[in-house]
């Protein structure tokens, strides 16, 4: 059963997003990637968002670009902890996506990543890392992830 569930806007936000998928497949977490829109298909949004703690998902995180109301609307129907990630635009360069998602009304909260790959990334961790609070052995895959990430960075820039 999937513990964390992956939603974007688009298919095209896929590139960014696929980062997220990536770091849970490599920590062995369950989860699953869906489009879901909140204004392309709202409908299915509110079906997702609405069944997603029955379901058994722990996390949500939903990626999104533009006008970017995917995770405050995600969030808004749901008591899951949902992390946003500002998928880059072309016109705006992802700042639209990004002011869209972190500046949510006291009450409805989402936890706001950085702008593209490293925001998809870090989510993937952040969403393992709170899984990680009730999960000793994904605790360990993470403190192993970490300690191989500090082994990995090189001294000399050459
Ligand atoms: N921001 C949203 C939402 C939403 O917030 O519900 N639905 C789609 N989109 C965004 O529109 C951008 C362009 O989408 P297309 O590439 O399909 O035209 C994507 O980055 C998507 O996340």
């Amino acid at each position: 059963m999937s513990q964390v569930g992956i939603i974007m806007g688009s298919t095209s936000d896929w590139e960014t997003m696929r980062h997220t998928a990536d770091v849970l497949a490599r920590l062995d977490v369950p989860h699953e990637c869906k489009v879901v829109s909140a204004h392309r298909t709202p409908q299915r949004l509110y079906d997702y968002a609405t069944a997603a703690a029955e379901r058994g998902l722990k996390v949500i995180v939903a990626g999104a670009g533009g006008a970017a109301h995917l995770p405050g609307m995600a969030a808004s129907m749901t008591h899951l902890p949902v992390l946003g990630v500002p998928v880059e635009s072309a016109a705006l360069k992802g700042m639209d996506s990004l002011l869209s998602i972190v500046q949510m009304p006291g009450g409805v909260p989402v936890g706001t990543l950085a702008i593209g790959k490293a925001g998809a990334i870090n989510a993937g961790l952040l969403a393992a890392s709170i899984l990680a609070t009730a999960d000793e052995a994904l605790a360990k895959r993470l403190k192993a992830w970490r300690a191989h990430q500090t082994e990995s960075v090189a001294e000399e820039p050459a």
